[in-house]
């Protein structure tokens, strides 16, 4: 398994985030984490740290709770793209039973409130995805333009030729990506003291 970091950079030996350590934090991701978070009620959510998980089928993620950030009370979004996932999510302590859910391509979970600091851990990724249709329709332009006419269509025609995505393709028929997003400060803070 491998991962990368976007925003604050998790020190996965110290478990500390570092005001230094840092990268900036793409902004559709934010614009599309606060969208999230604003659905649910949680108007003030800063998406300010992303950890970017890639497991090809056969890998795991052992049991843990994510509790480095200084901000515990916000929630922790996470999105699950490629081959399924079996997630496993207990209590606050080893002592609870975990239950079991498949995470699929295109599901969002969030981690909020009790289950923001409970246990967790990927135990398998199971393939289940055959192949992707990348072929995109005029309905696909008229979602993407929402009327205002502003699509760059190069672009789009790019993005909407096969070959164009036929790598990623190969990438994801083996593998699964998940991206968890976090608030790091607390309301108010600008920096880590
Ligand atoms: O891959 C997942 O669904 C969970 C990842 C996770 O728990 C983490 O990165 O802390
Ligand atoms: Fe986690």
């Amino acid at each position: 398994m491998r991962w990368t970091t976007f925003g604050y950079h998790h020190n996965w030996d110290t478990k500390l985030y570092d005001e230094q350590m840092q990268s900036p934090f793409p902004e559709d991701l934010s614009i599309l984490c606060r969208l999230f978070a604003n659905v649910l009620g949680y108007c003030d959510f800063k998406p300010e740290a992303a950890i970017v998980n890639y497991y090809p089928v056969g890998s795991t993620l052992s049991g843990h709770t994510d509790h480095s950030e200084p901000n515990k009370s916000a929630p922790l979004l996470s999105l699950s793209f490629g081959q399924t996932a079996i997630f496993l999510i207990g209590g606050p302590t080893l002592d609870e039973k975990p239950t079991a859910l498949y995470l699929q391509c295109g599901d969002v979970l969030i981690m909020s409130e009790e289950s923001r600091l409970c246990y967790h851990a990927v135990p398998r990724i199971i393939k289940t995805q055959k192949n992707w249709n990348s072929k995109l329709t005029n309905e696909d332009i008229d979602d993407a333009d929402n009327g205002s006419n502003l699509l760059d269509m190069d672009l789009f025609q790019k993005v909407g030729d096969s070959n164009f995505w036929q790598p990623f393709s190969n990438y994801i028929y083996d593998s699964r990506i998940n991206i968890n997003i976090r608030q790091v400060l607390n309301p108010g803070d600008l920096k880590l003291s």
